[in-house]
């Protein structure tokens, strides 16, 4: 299977997605989501592991801008994780929530417990780390400051910390899509079970913008009765009002529905690329 690469440290929700898909196999954390796309690209692991998607957050912008402007890796799978959001300090500071100076976490778990800290903690400085897991591991490192990570429950063991509070999301449906590269489109991943299939693609509207290209857009799939599962503008980074689409089809590249949408696109003008056609799995 060759090695894994995900966000890290040991204990990020990513690492619990790479363990749920590839149990058993050789993982190596990075630091940042580009650093682990990248290991793909350039060979260093095999299949790499990132963050897409929360249902209270929406899209995990540094990956999406990563994956279209910088190094397209192709999207071989999907595994959907539940998120729970726990508060939790070095044991030497248990009970001093109140006094509490700062919380360190992912900028994503941070905004999943808006709520929370505003109402308990709002007296506390919030400071972004890469992932939960590094912020968990720096409370760790610094038990003589009155502070908290908000991670996991992998993350309080793996890093010796107290809950404090668990289960601080704001809603308890709290789930993330992560993503699995490969150099490959068509790499085998060893889902447990799949629980249904997409295909991803980026399309660019033609450039001299017209009225109702949209729409004719969303026609090539509606009536190949293709359904969407997610659309989504993105930047193209060249001015405003520029933007690419993403597109969730729910069935994988087959050999006429897809190509016959595909090609009714480009004869509009517009450009299009697959992302990635592949199998999901969702975890309960
Ligand atoms: O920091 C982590 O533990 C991650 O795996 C990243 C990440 C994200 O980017 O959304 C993954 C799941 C949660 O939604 C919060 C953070």
């Amino acid at each position: 299977m060759g090695k894994i690469g995900y966000l890290g440290p040991k204990a990020t929700f990513t690492h619990q997605a790479v363990q749920s898909v590839f149990p058993n196999e050789d993982y190596i954390p990075y630091k940042t989501i580009p650093a682990c796309i990248d290991a793909v690209a350039k060979g260093d692991v095999s299949y790499g592991v990132v963050p897409l998607e929360n249902t209270l957050e929406g899209s995990v912008n540094l990956t999406l801008n990563y994956l279209i402007h910088e190094t397209r890796m192709p999207i071989v799978g999907e595994v959907v994780l539940p998120i729970r959001q726990h508060l939790m300090v070095h044991p030497q500071n248990e009970g001093i929530n109140e006094r509490l100076e700062a919380v360190y976490s992912h900028p994503h778990a941070i905004a999943q417990c808006h709520k929370f800290l505003y109402q308990y903690l709002s007296h506390a400085d919030i400071h972004e780390t890469s992932s939960t897991a590094w912020a968990a591991q720096y409370v760790q490192e610094y038990p003589e400051r009155k502070i908290a990570a908000i991670a996991n429950e992998l993350a309080a063991a793996e890093y010796g910390l107290t809950i404090a509070k668990g289960d601080i999301h704001d809603y308890s449906h709290n789930h993330t899509r992560f993503v699995v590269l490969h150099k490959e489109s068509d790499a085998f991943v060893p889902f447990s079970k799949e629980d249904g299939e997409k295909t991803t693609l980026l399309v660019q509207l033609p450039a001299d913008d017209q009225s109702g290209s949209l729409h004719q857009v969303l026609s090539a799939f509606a009536w190949r009765r293709l359904n969407l599962s997610k659309i989504e503008s993105r930047p193209m980074k060249t001015g405003l009002g520029n933007y690419f689409f993403i597109i969730d089809i729910e069935q994988k590249l087959d050999d006429v529905l897809i190509p016959g949408a595909i090609s009714e696109l480009e004869a509009l003008g517009c450009t299009v690329s697959i992302l990635g056609t592949y199998a999901y799995q969702v975890m309960e």
